[in-house]
């Protein structure tokens, strides 16, 4: 452990709560509690821990069986697919129709989606980690909550009810999204699930509707806090900048500066970005922050990927830039897709076997290739690792930006989800503003 490391909590752990107001403090004391033994602990229990370490993602199928329940569960979310009222009629429609494509895609790169291996993997390491240096909150058990996909949010709540969380003892959550950009189609649809099955599974007030004050009956249930954006995160920027390095190295030195990044993210649909959504705006500060990490050591852009259906989205689009430089003459250009840190469809599929397949056609002989995706990157781990400690140092709920809604959002379960989250008090001093 880094010997500041101790001083630096001493003086955390030193902040006074006088300012709680009597009910609050006994609230937070009920939570504070460290009563609830899960089940799973190998690890000596810190004075503040158990710590359910929980990674939020969309989640894939794992076999190209799953890919019906997956696309019926992604067209049925709201969040992400708006469609009124007929929602319930349009969504099953729509992903009926979609699943023998997308089936064959999921065949294509292996039969499955390797986005529960690698978030498995990925969490449990970072436990590893946190239990070594910050052993007040171990034992850290790693949750993995997907959204469309098993283990589904549902599945890792009772899990965390069944290891010894909530049920009247208390005990100590954090929902840590795993996408680095905040988007309310992604995080916030994760977050608002999240919210939901916490009020079915944890028997919330039915009489009390201020949701700034915490209900009698929640003494004793799960206390949350959310990571809710990283996208500037100095390890995620070094793990990023060190995968691009090692693709530009298999190009020939006297060529190398010349390459261009092309960072690829997926689209936004026109509506949402329109709404306020802050993703495109994290996801540029990403795409600036590494290529400053880099030196600015070579040309780049920023393009959109993998929009659905015939709305405008966000462009430029990914595959047309790709062929628009390739016609244009220049031929080597490397892909990083900057908004998912690991394997999925969208780079194993769409970018190594329709993209550069394309690009090849076109004449680019081999040149067009892809950064490697984050996976089992050690940085990154490391990165993960930092971001869950300084968020447990920090004691906010959540971030301050997380109360701000985008100015054209009319989402009641939007309103319903930040309230409850902003307001889980740990150590900060007042409520959250939500707006
Ligand atoms: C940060 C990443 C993502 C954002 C933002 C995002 C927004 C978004 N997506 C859809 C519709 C679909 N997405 C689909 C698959 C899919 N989406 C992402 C990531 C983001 N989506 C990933 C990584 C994947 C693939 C998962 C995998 O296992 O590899 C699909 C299903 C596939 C298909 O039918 O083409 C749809 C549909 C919308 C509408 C949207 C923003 C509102
Ligand atoms: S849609 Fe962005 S806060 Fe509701
Ligand atoms: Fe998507």
């Amino acid at each position: 452990m880094n010997t500041l490391q101790p001083l630096r909590l001493l003086a955390k752990r030193a902040t006074p709560t006088q300012h709680l107001t009597q009910s609050s403090r006994a609230w937070r004391r009920s939570f504070a509690t460290p009563a609830a033994t899960p089940t799973i602990t190998h690890q000596k229990t810190g004075s503040q821990g158990p710590t359910a370490m929980v990674f939020m993602n969309m989640g894939g199928p794992a076999t190209t069986d799953e890919v019906s329940g997956f696309l019926s569960r992604l067209f049925a979310d709201a969040d992400l697919i708006p469609l009124g009222p007929l929602q319930n009629y349009l969504g099953p429609l729509i992903s009926r129709r979609r699943t023998p494509k997308i089936m064959k895609q999921y065949a294509d790169i292996g039969g499955g989606s390797p986005i529960r291996k690698w978030s498995e993997y990925q969490a449990a390491e970072m436990c590893k980690i946190l239990d070594v240096e910050r052993p007040e909150s171990a034992p850290h058990l790693p949750y993995v909550a997907f959204r469309y996909a098993n283990p589904l949010t549902e599945e890792m709540y009772n899990r965390l009810l069944e290891d010894g969380f909530g049920k009247g003892k208390g005990g100590r959550a954090v929902a840590f999204t795993q996408y680095p950009q905040y988007s309310c189609s992604t995080t916030g649809s994760s977050i608002n699930e999240l919210w939901k099955w916490r009020q079915r599974l944890e028997a919330p007030s039915k009489t009390s509707t201020d949701l700034t004050q915490p209900p009698k009956e929640d003494a004793g249930s799960i206390s949350w806090s959310v990571i809710d954006r990283w996208p500037t995160h100095p390890g995620l920027v070094e793990a990023f900048a060190k995968n691009i390095k090692s693709a530009l190295e298999t190009y020939p030195e006297e060529e190398r500066e010349k390459v261009v990044l092309l960072f690829s993210a997926h689209s936004l649909p026109m509506s949402v970005v329109n709404r306020g959504d802050p993703y495109p705006a994290e996801v540029a500060a990403t795409v600036w922050a590494v290529m400053q990490k880099l030196g600015f050591s070579n040309p780049y852009r920023l393009c959109w990927q993998s929009q659905v259906g015939p709305s405008a989205w966000l462009g430029a689009q990914t595959s047309d830039t790709v062929k628009n430089f390739v016609k244009k003459g220049q031929k080597d250009l490397v892909l990083i897709p900057i908004a998912f840190t690991s394997d999925h469809i969208e780079t194993l599929f769409e970018i190594d076997q329709e993209v550069i397949h394309e690009a090849n056609e076109l004449g680019a002989e081999g040149r067009v290739r892809r950064a490697e995706s984050l996976n089992g990157s050690p940085v990154f781990i490391r990165a993960l690792a930092d971001i869950a400690m300084a968020h447990l140092d920090s004691g906010m709920a959540t971030s301050k930006q997380m109360g701000l809604r985008c100015p054209g959002c009319k989402s009641e379960r939007c309103l319903e989800s930040k309230k409850f989250f902003g307001n889980q008090q740990l150590e900060t001093e007042r409520p959250a503003v939500i707006i």
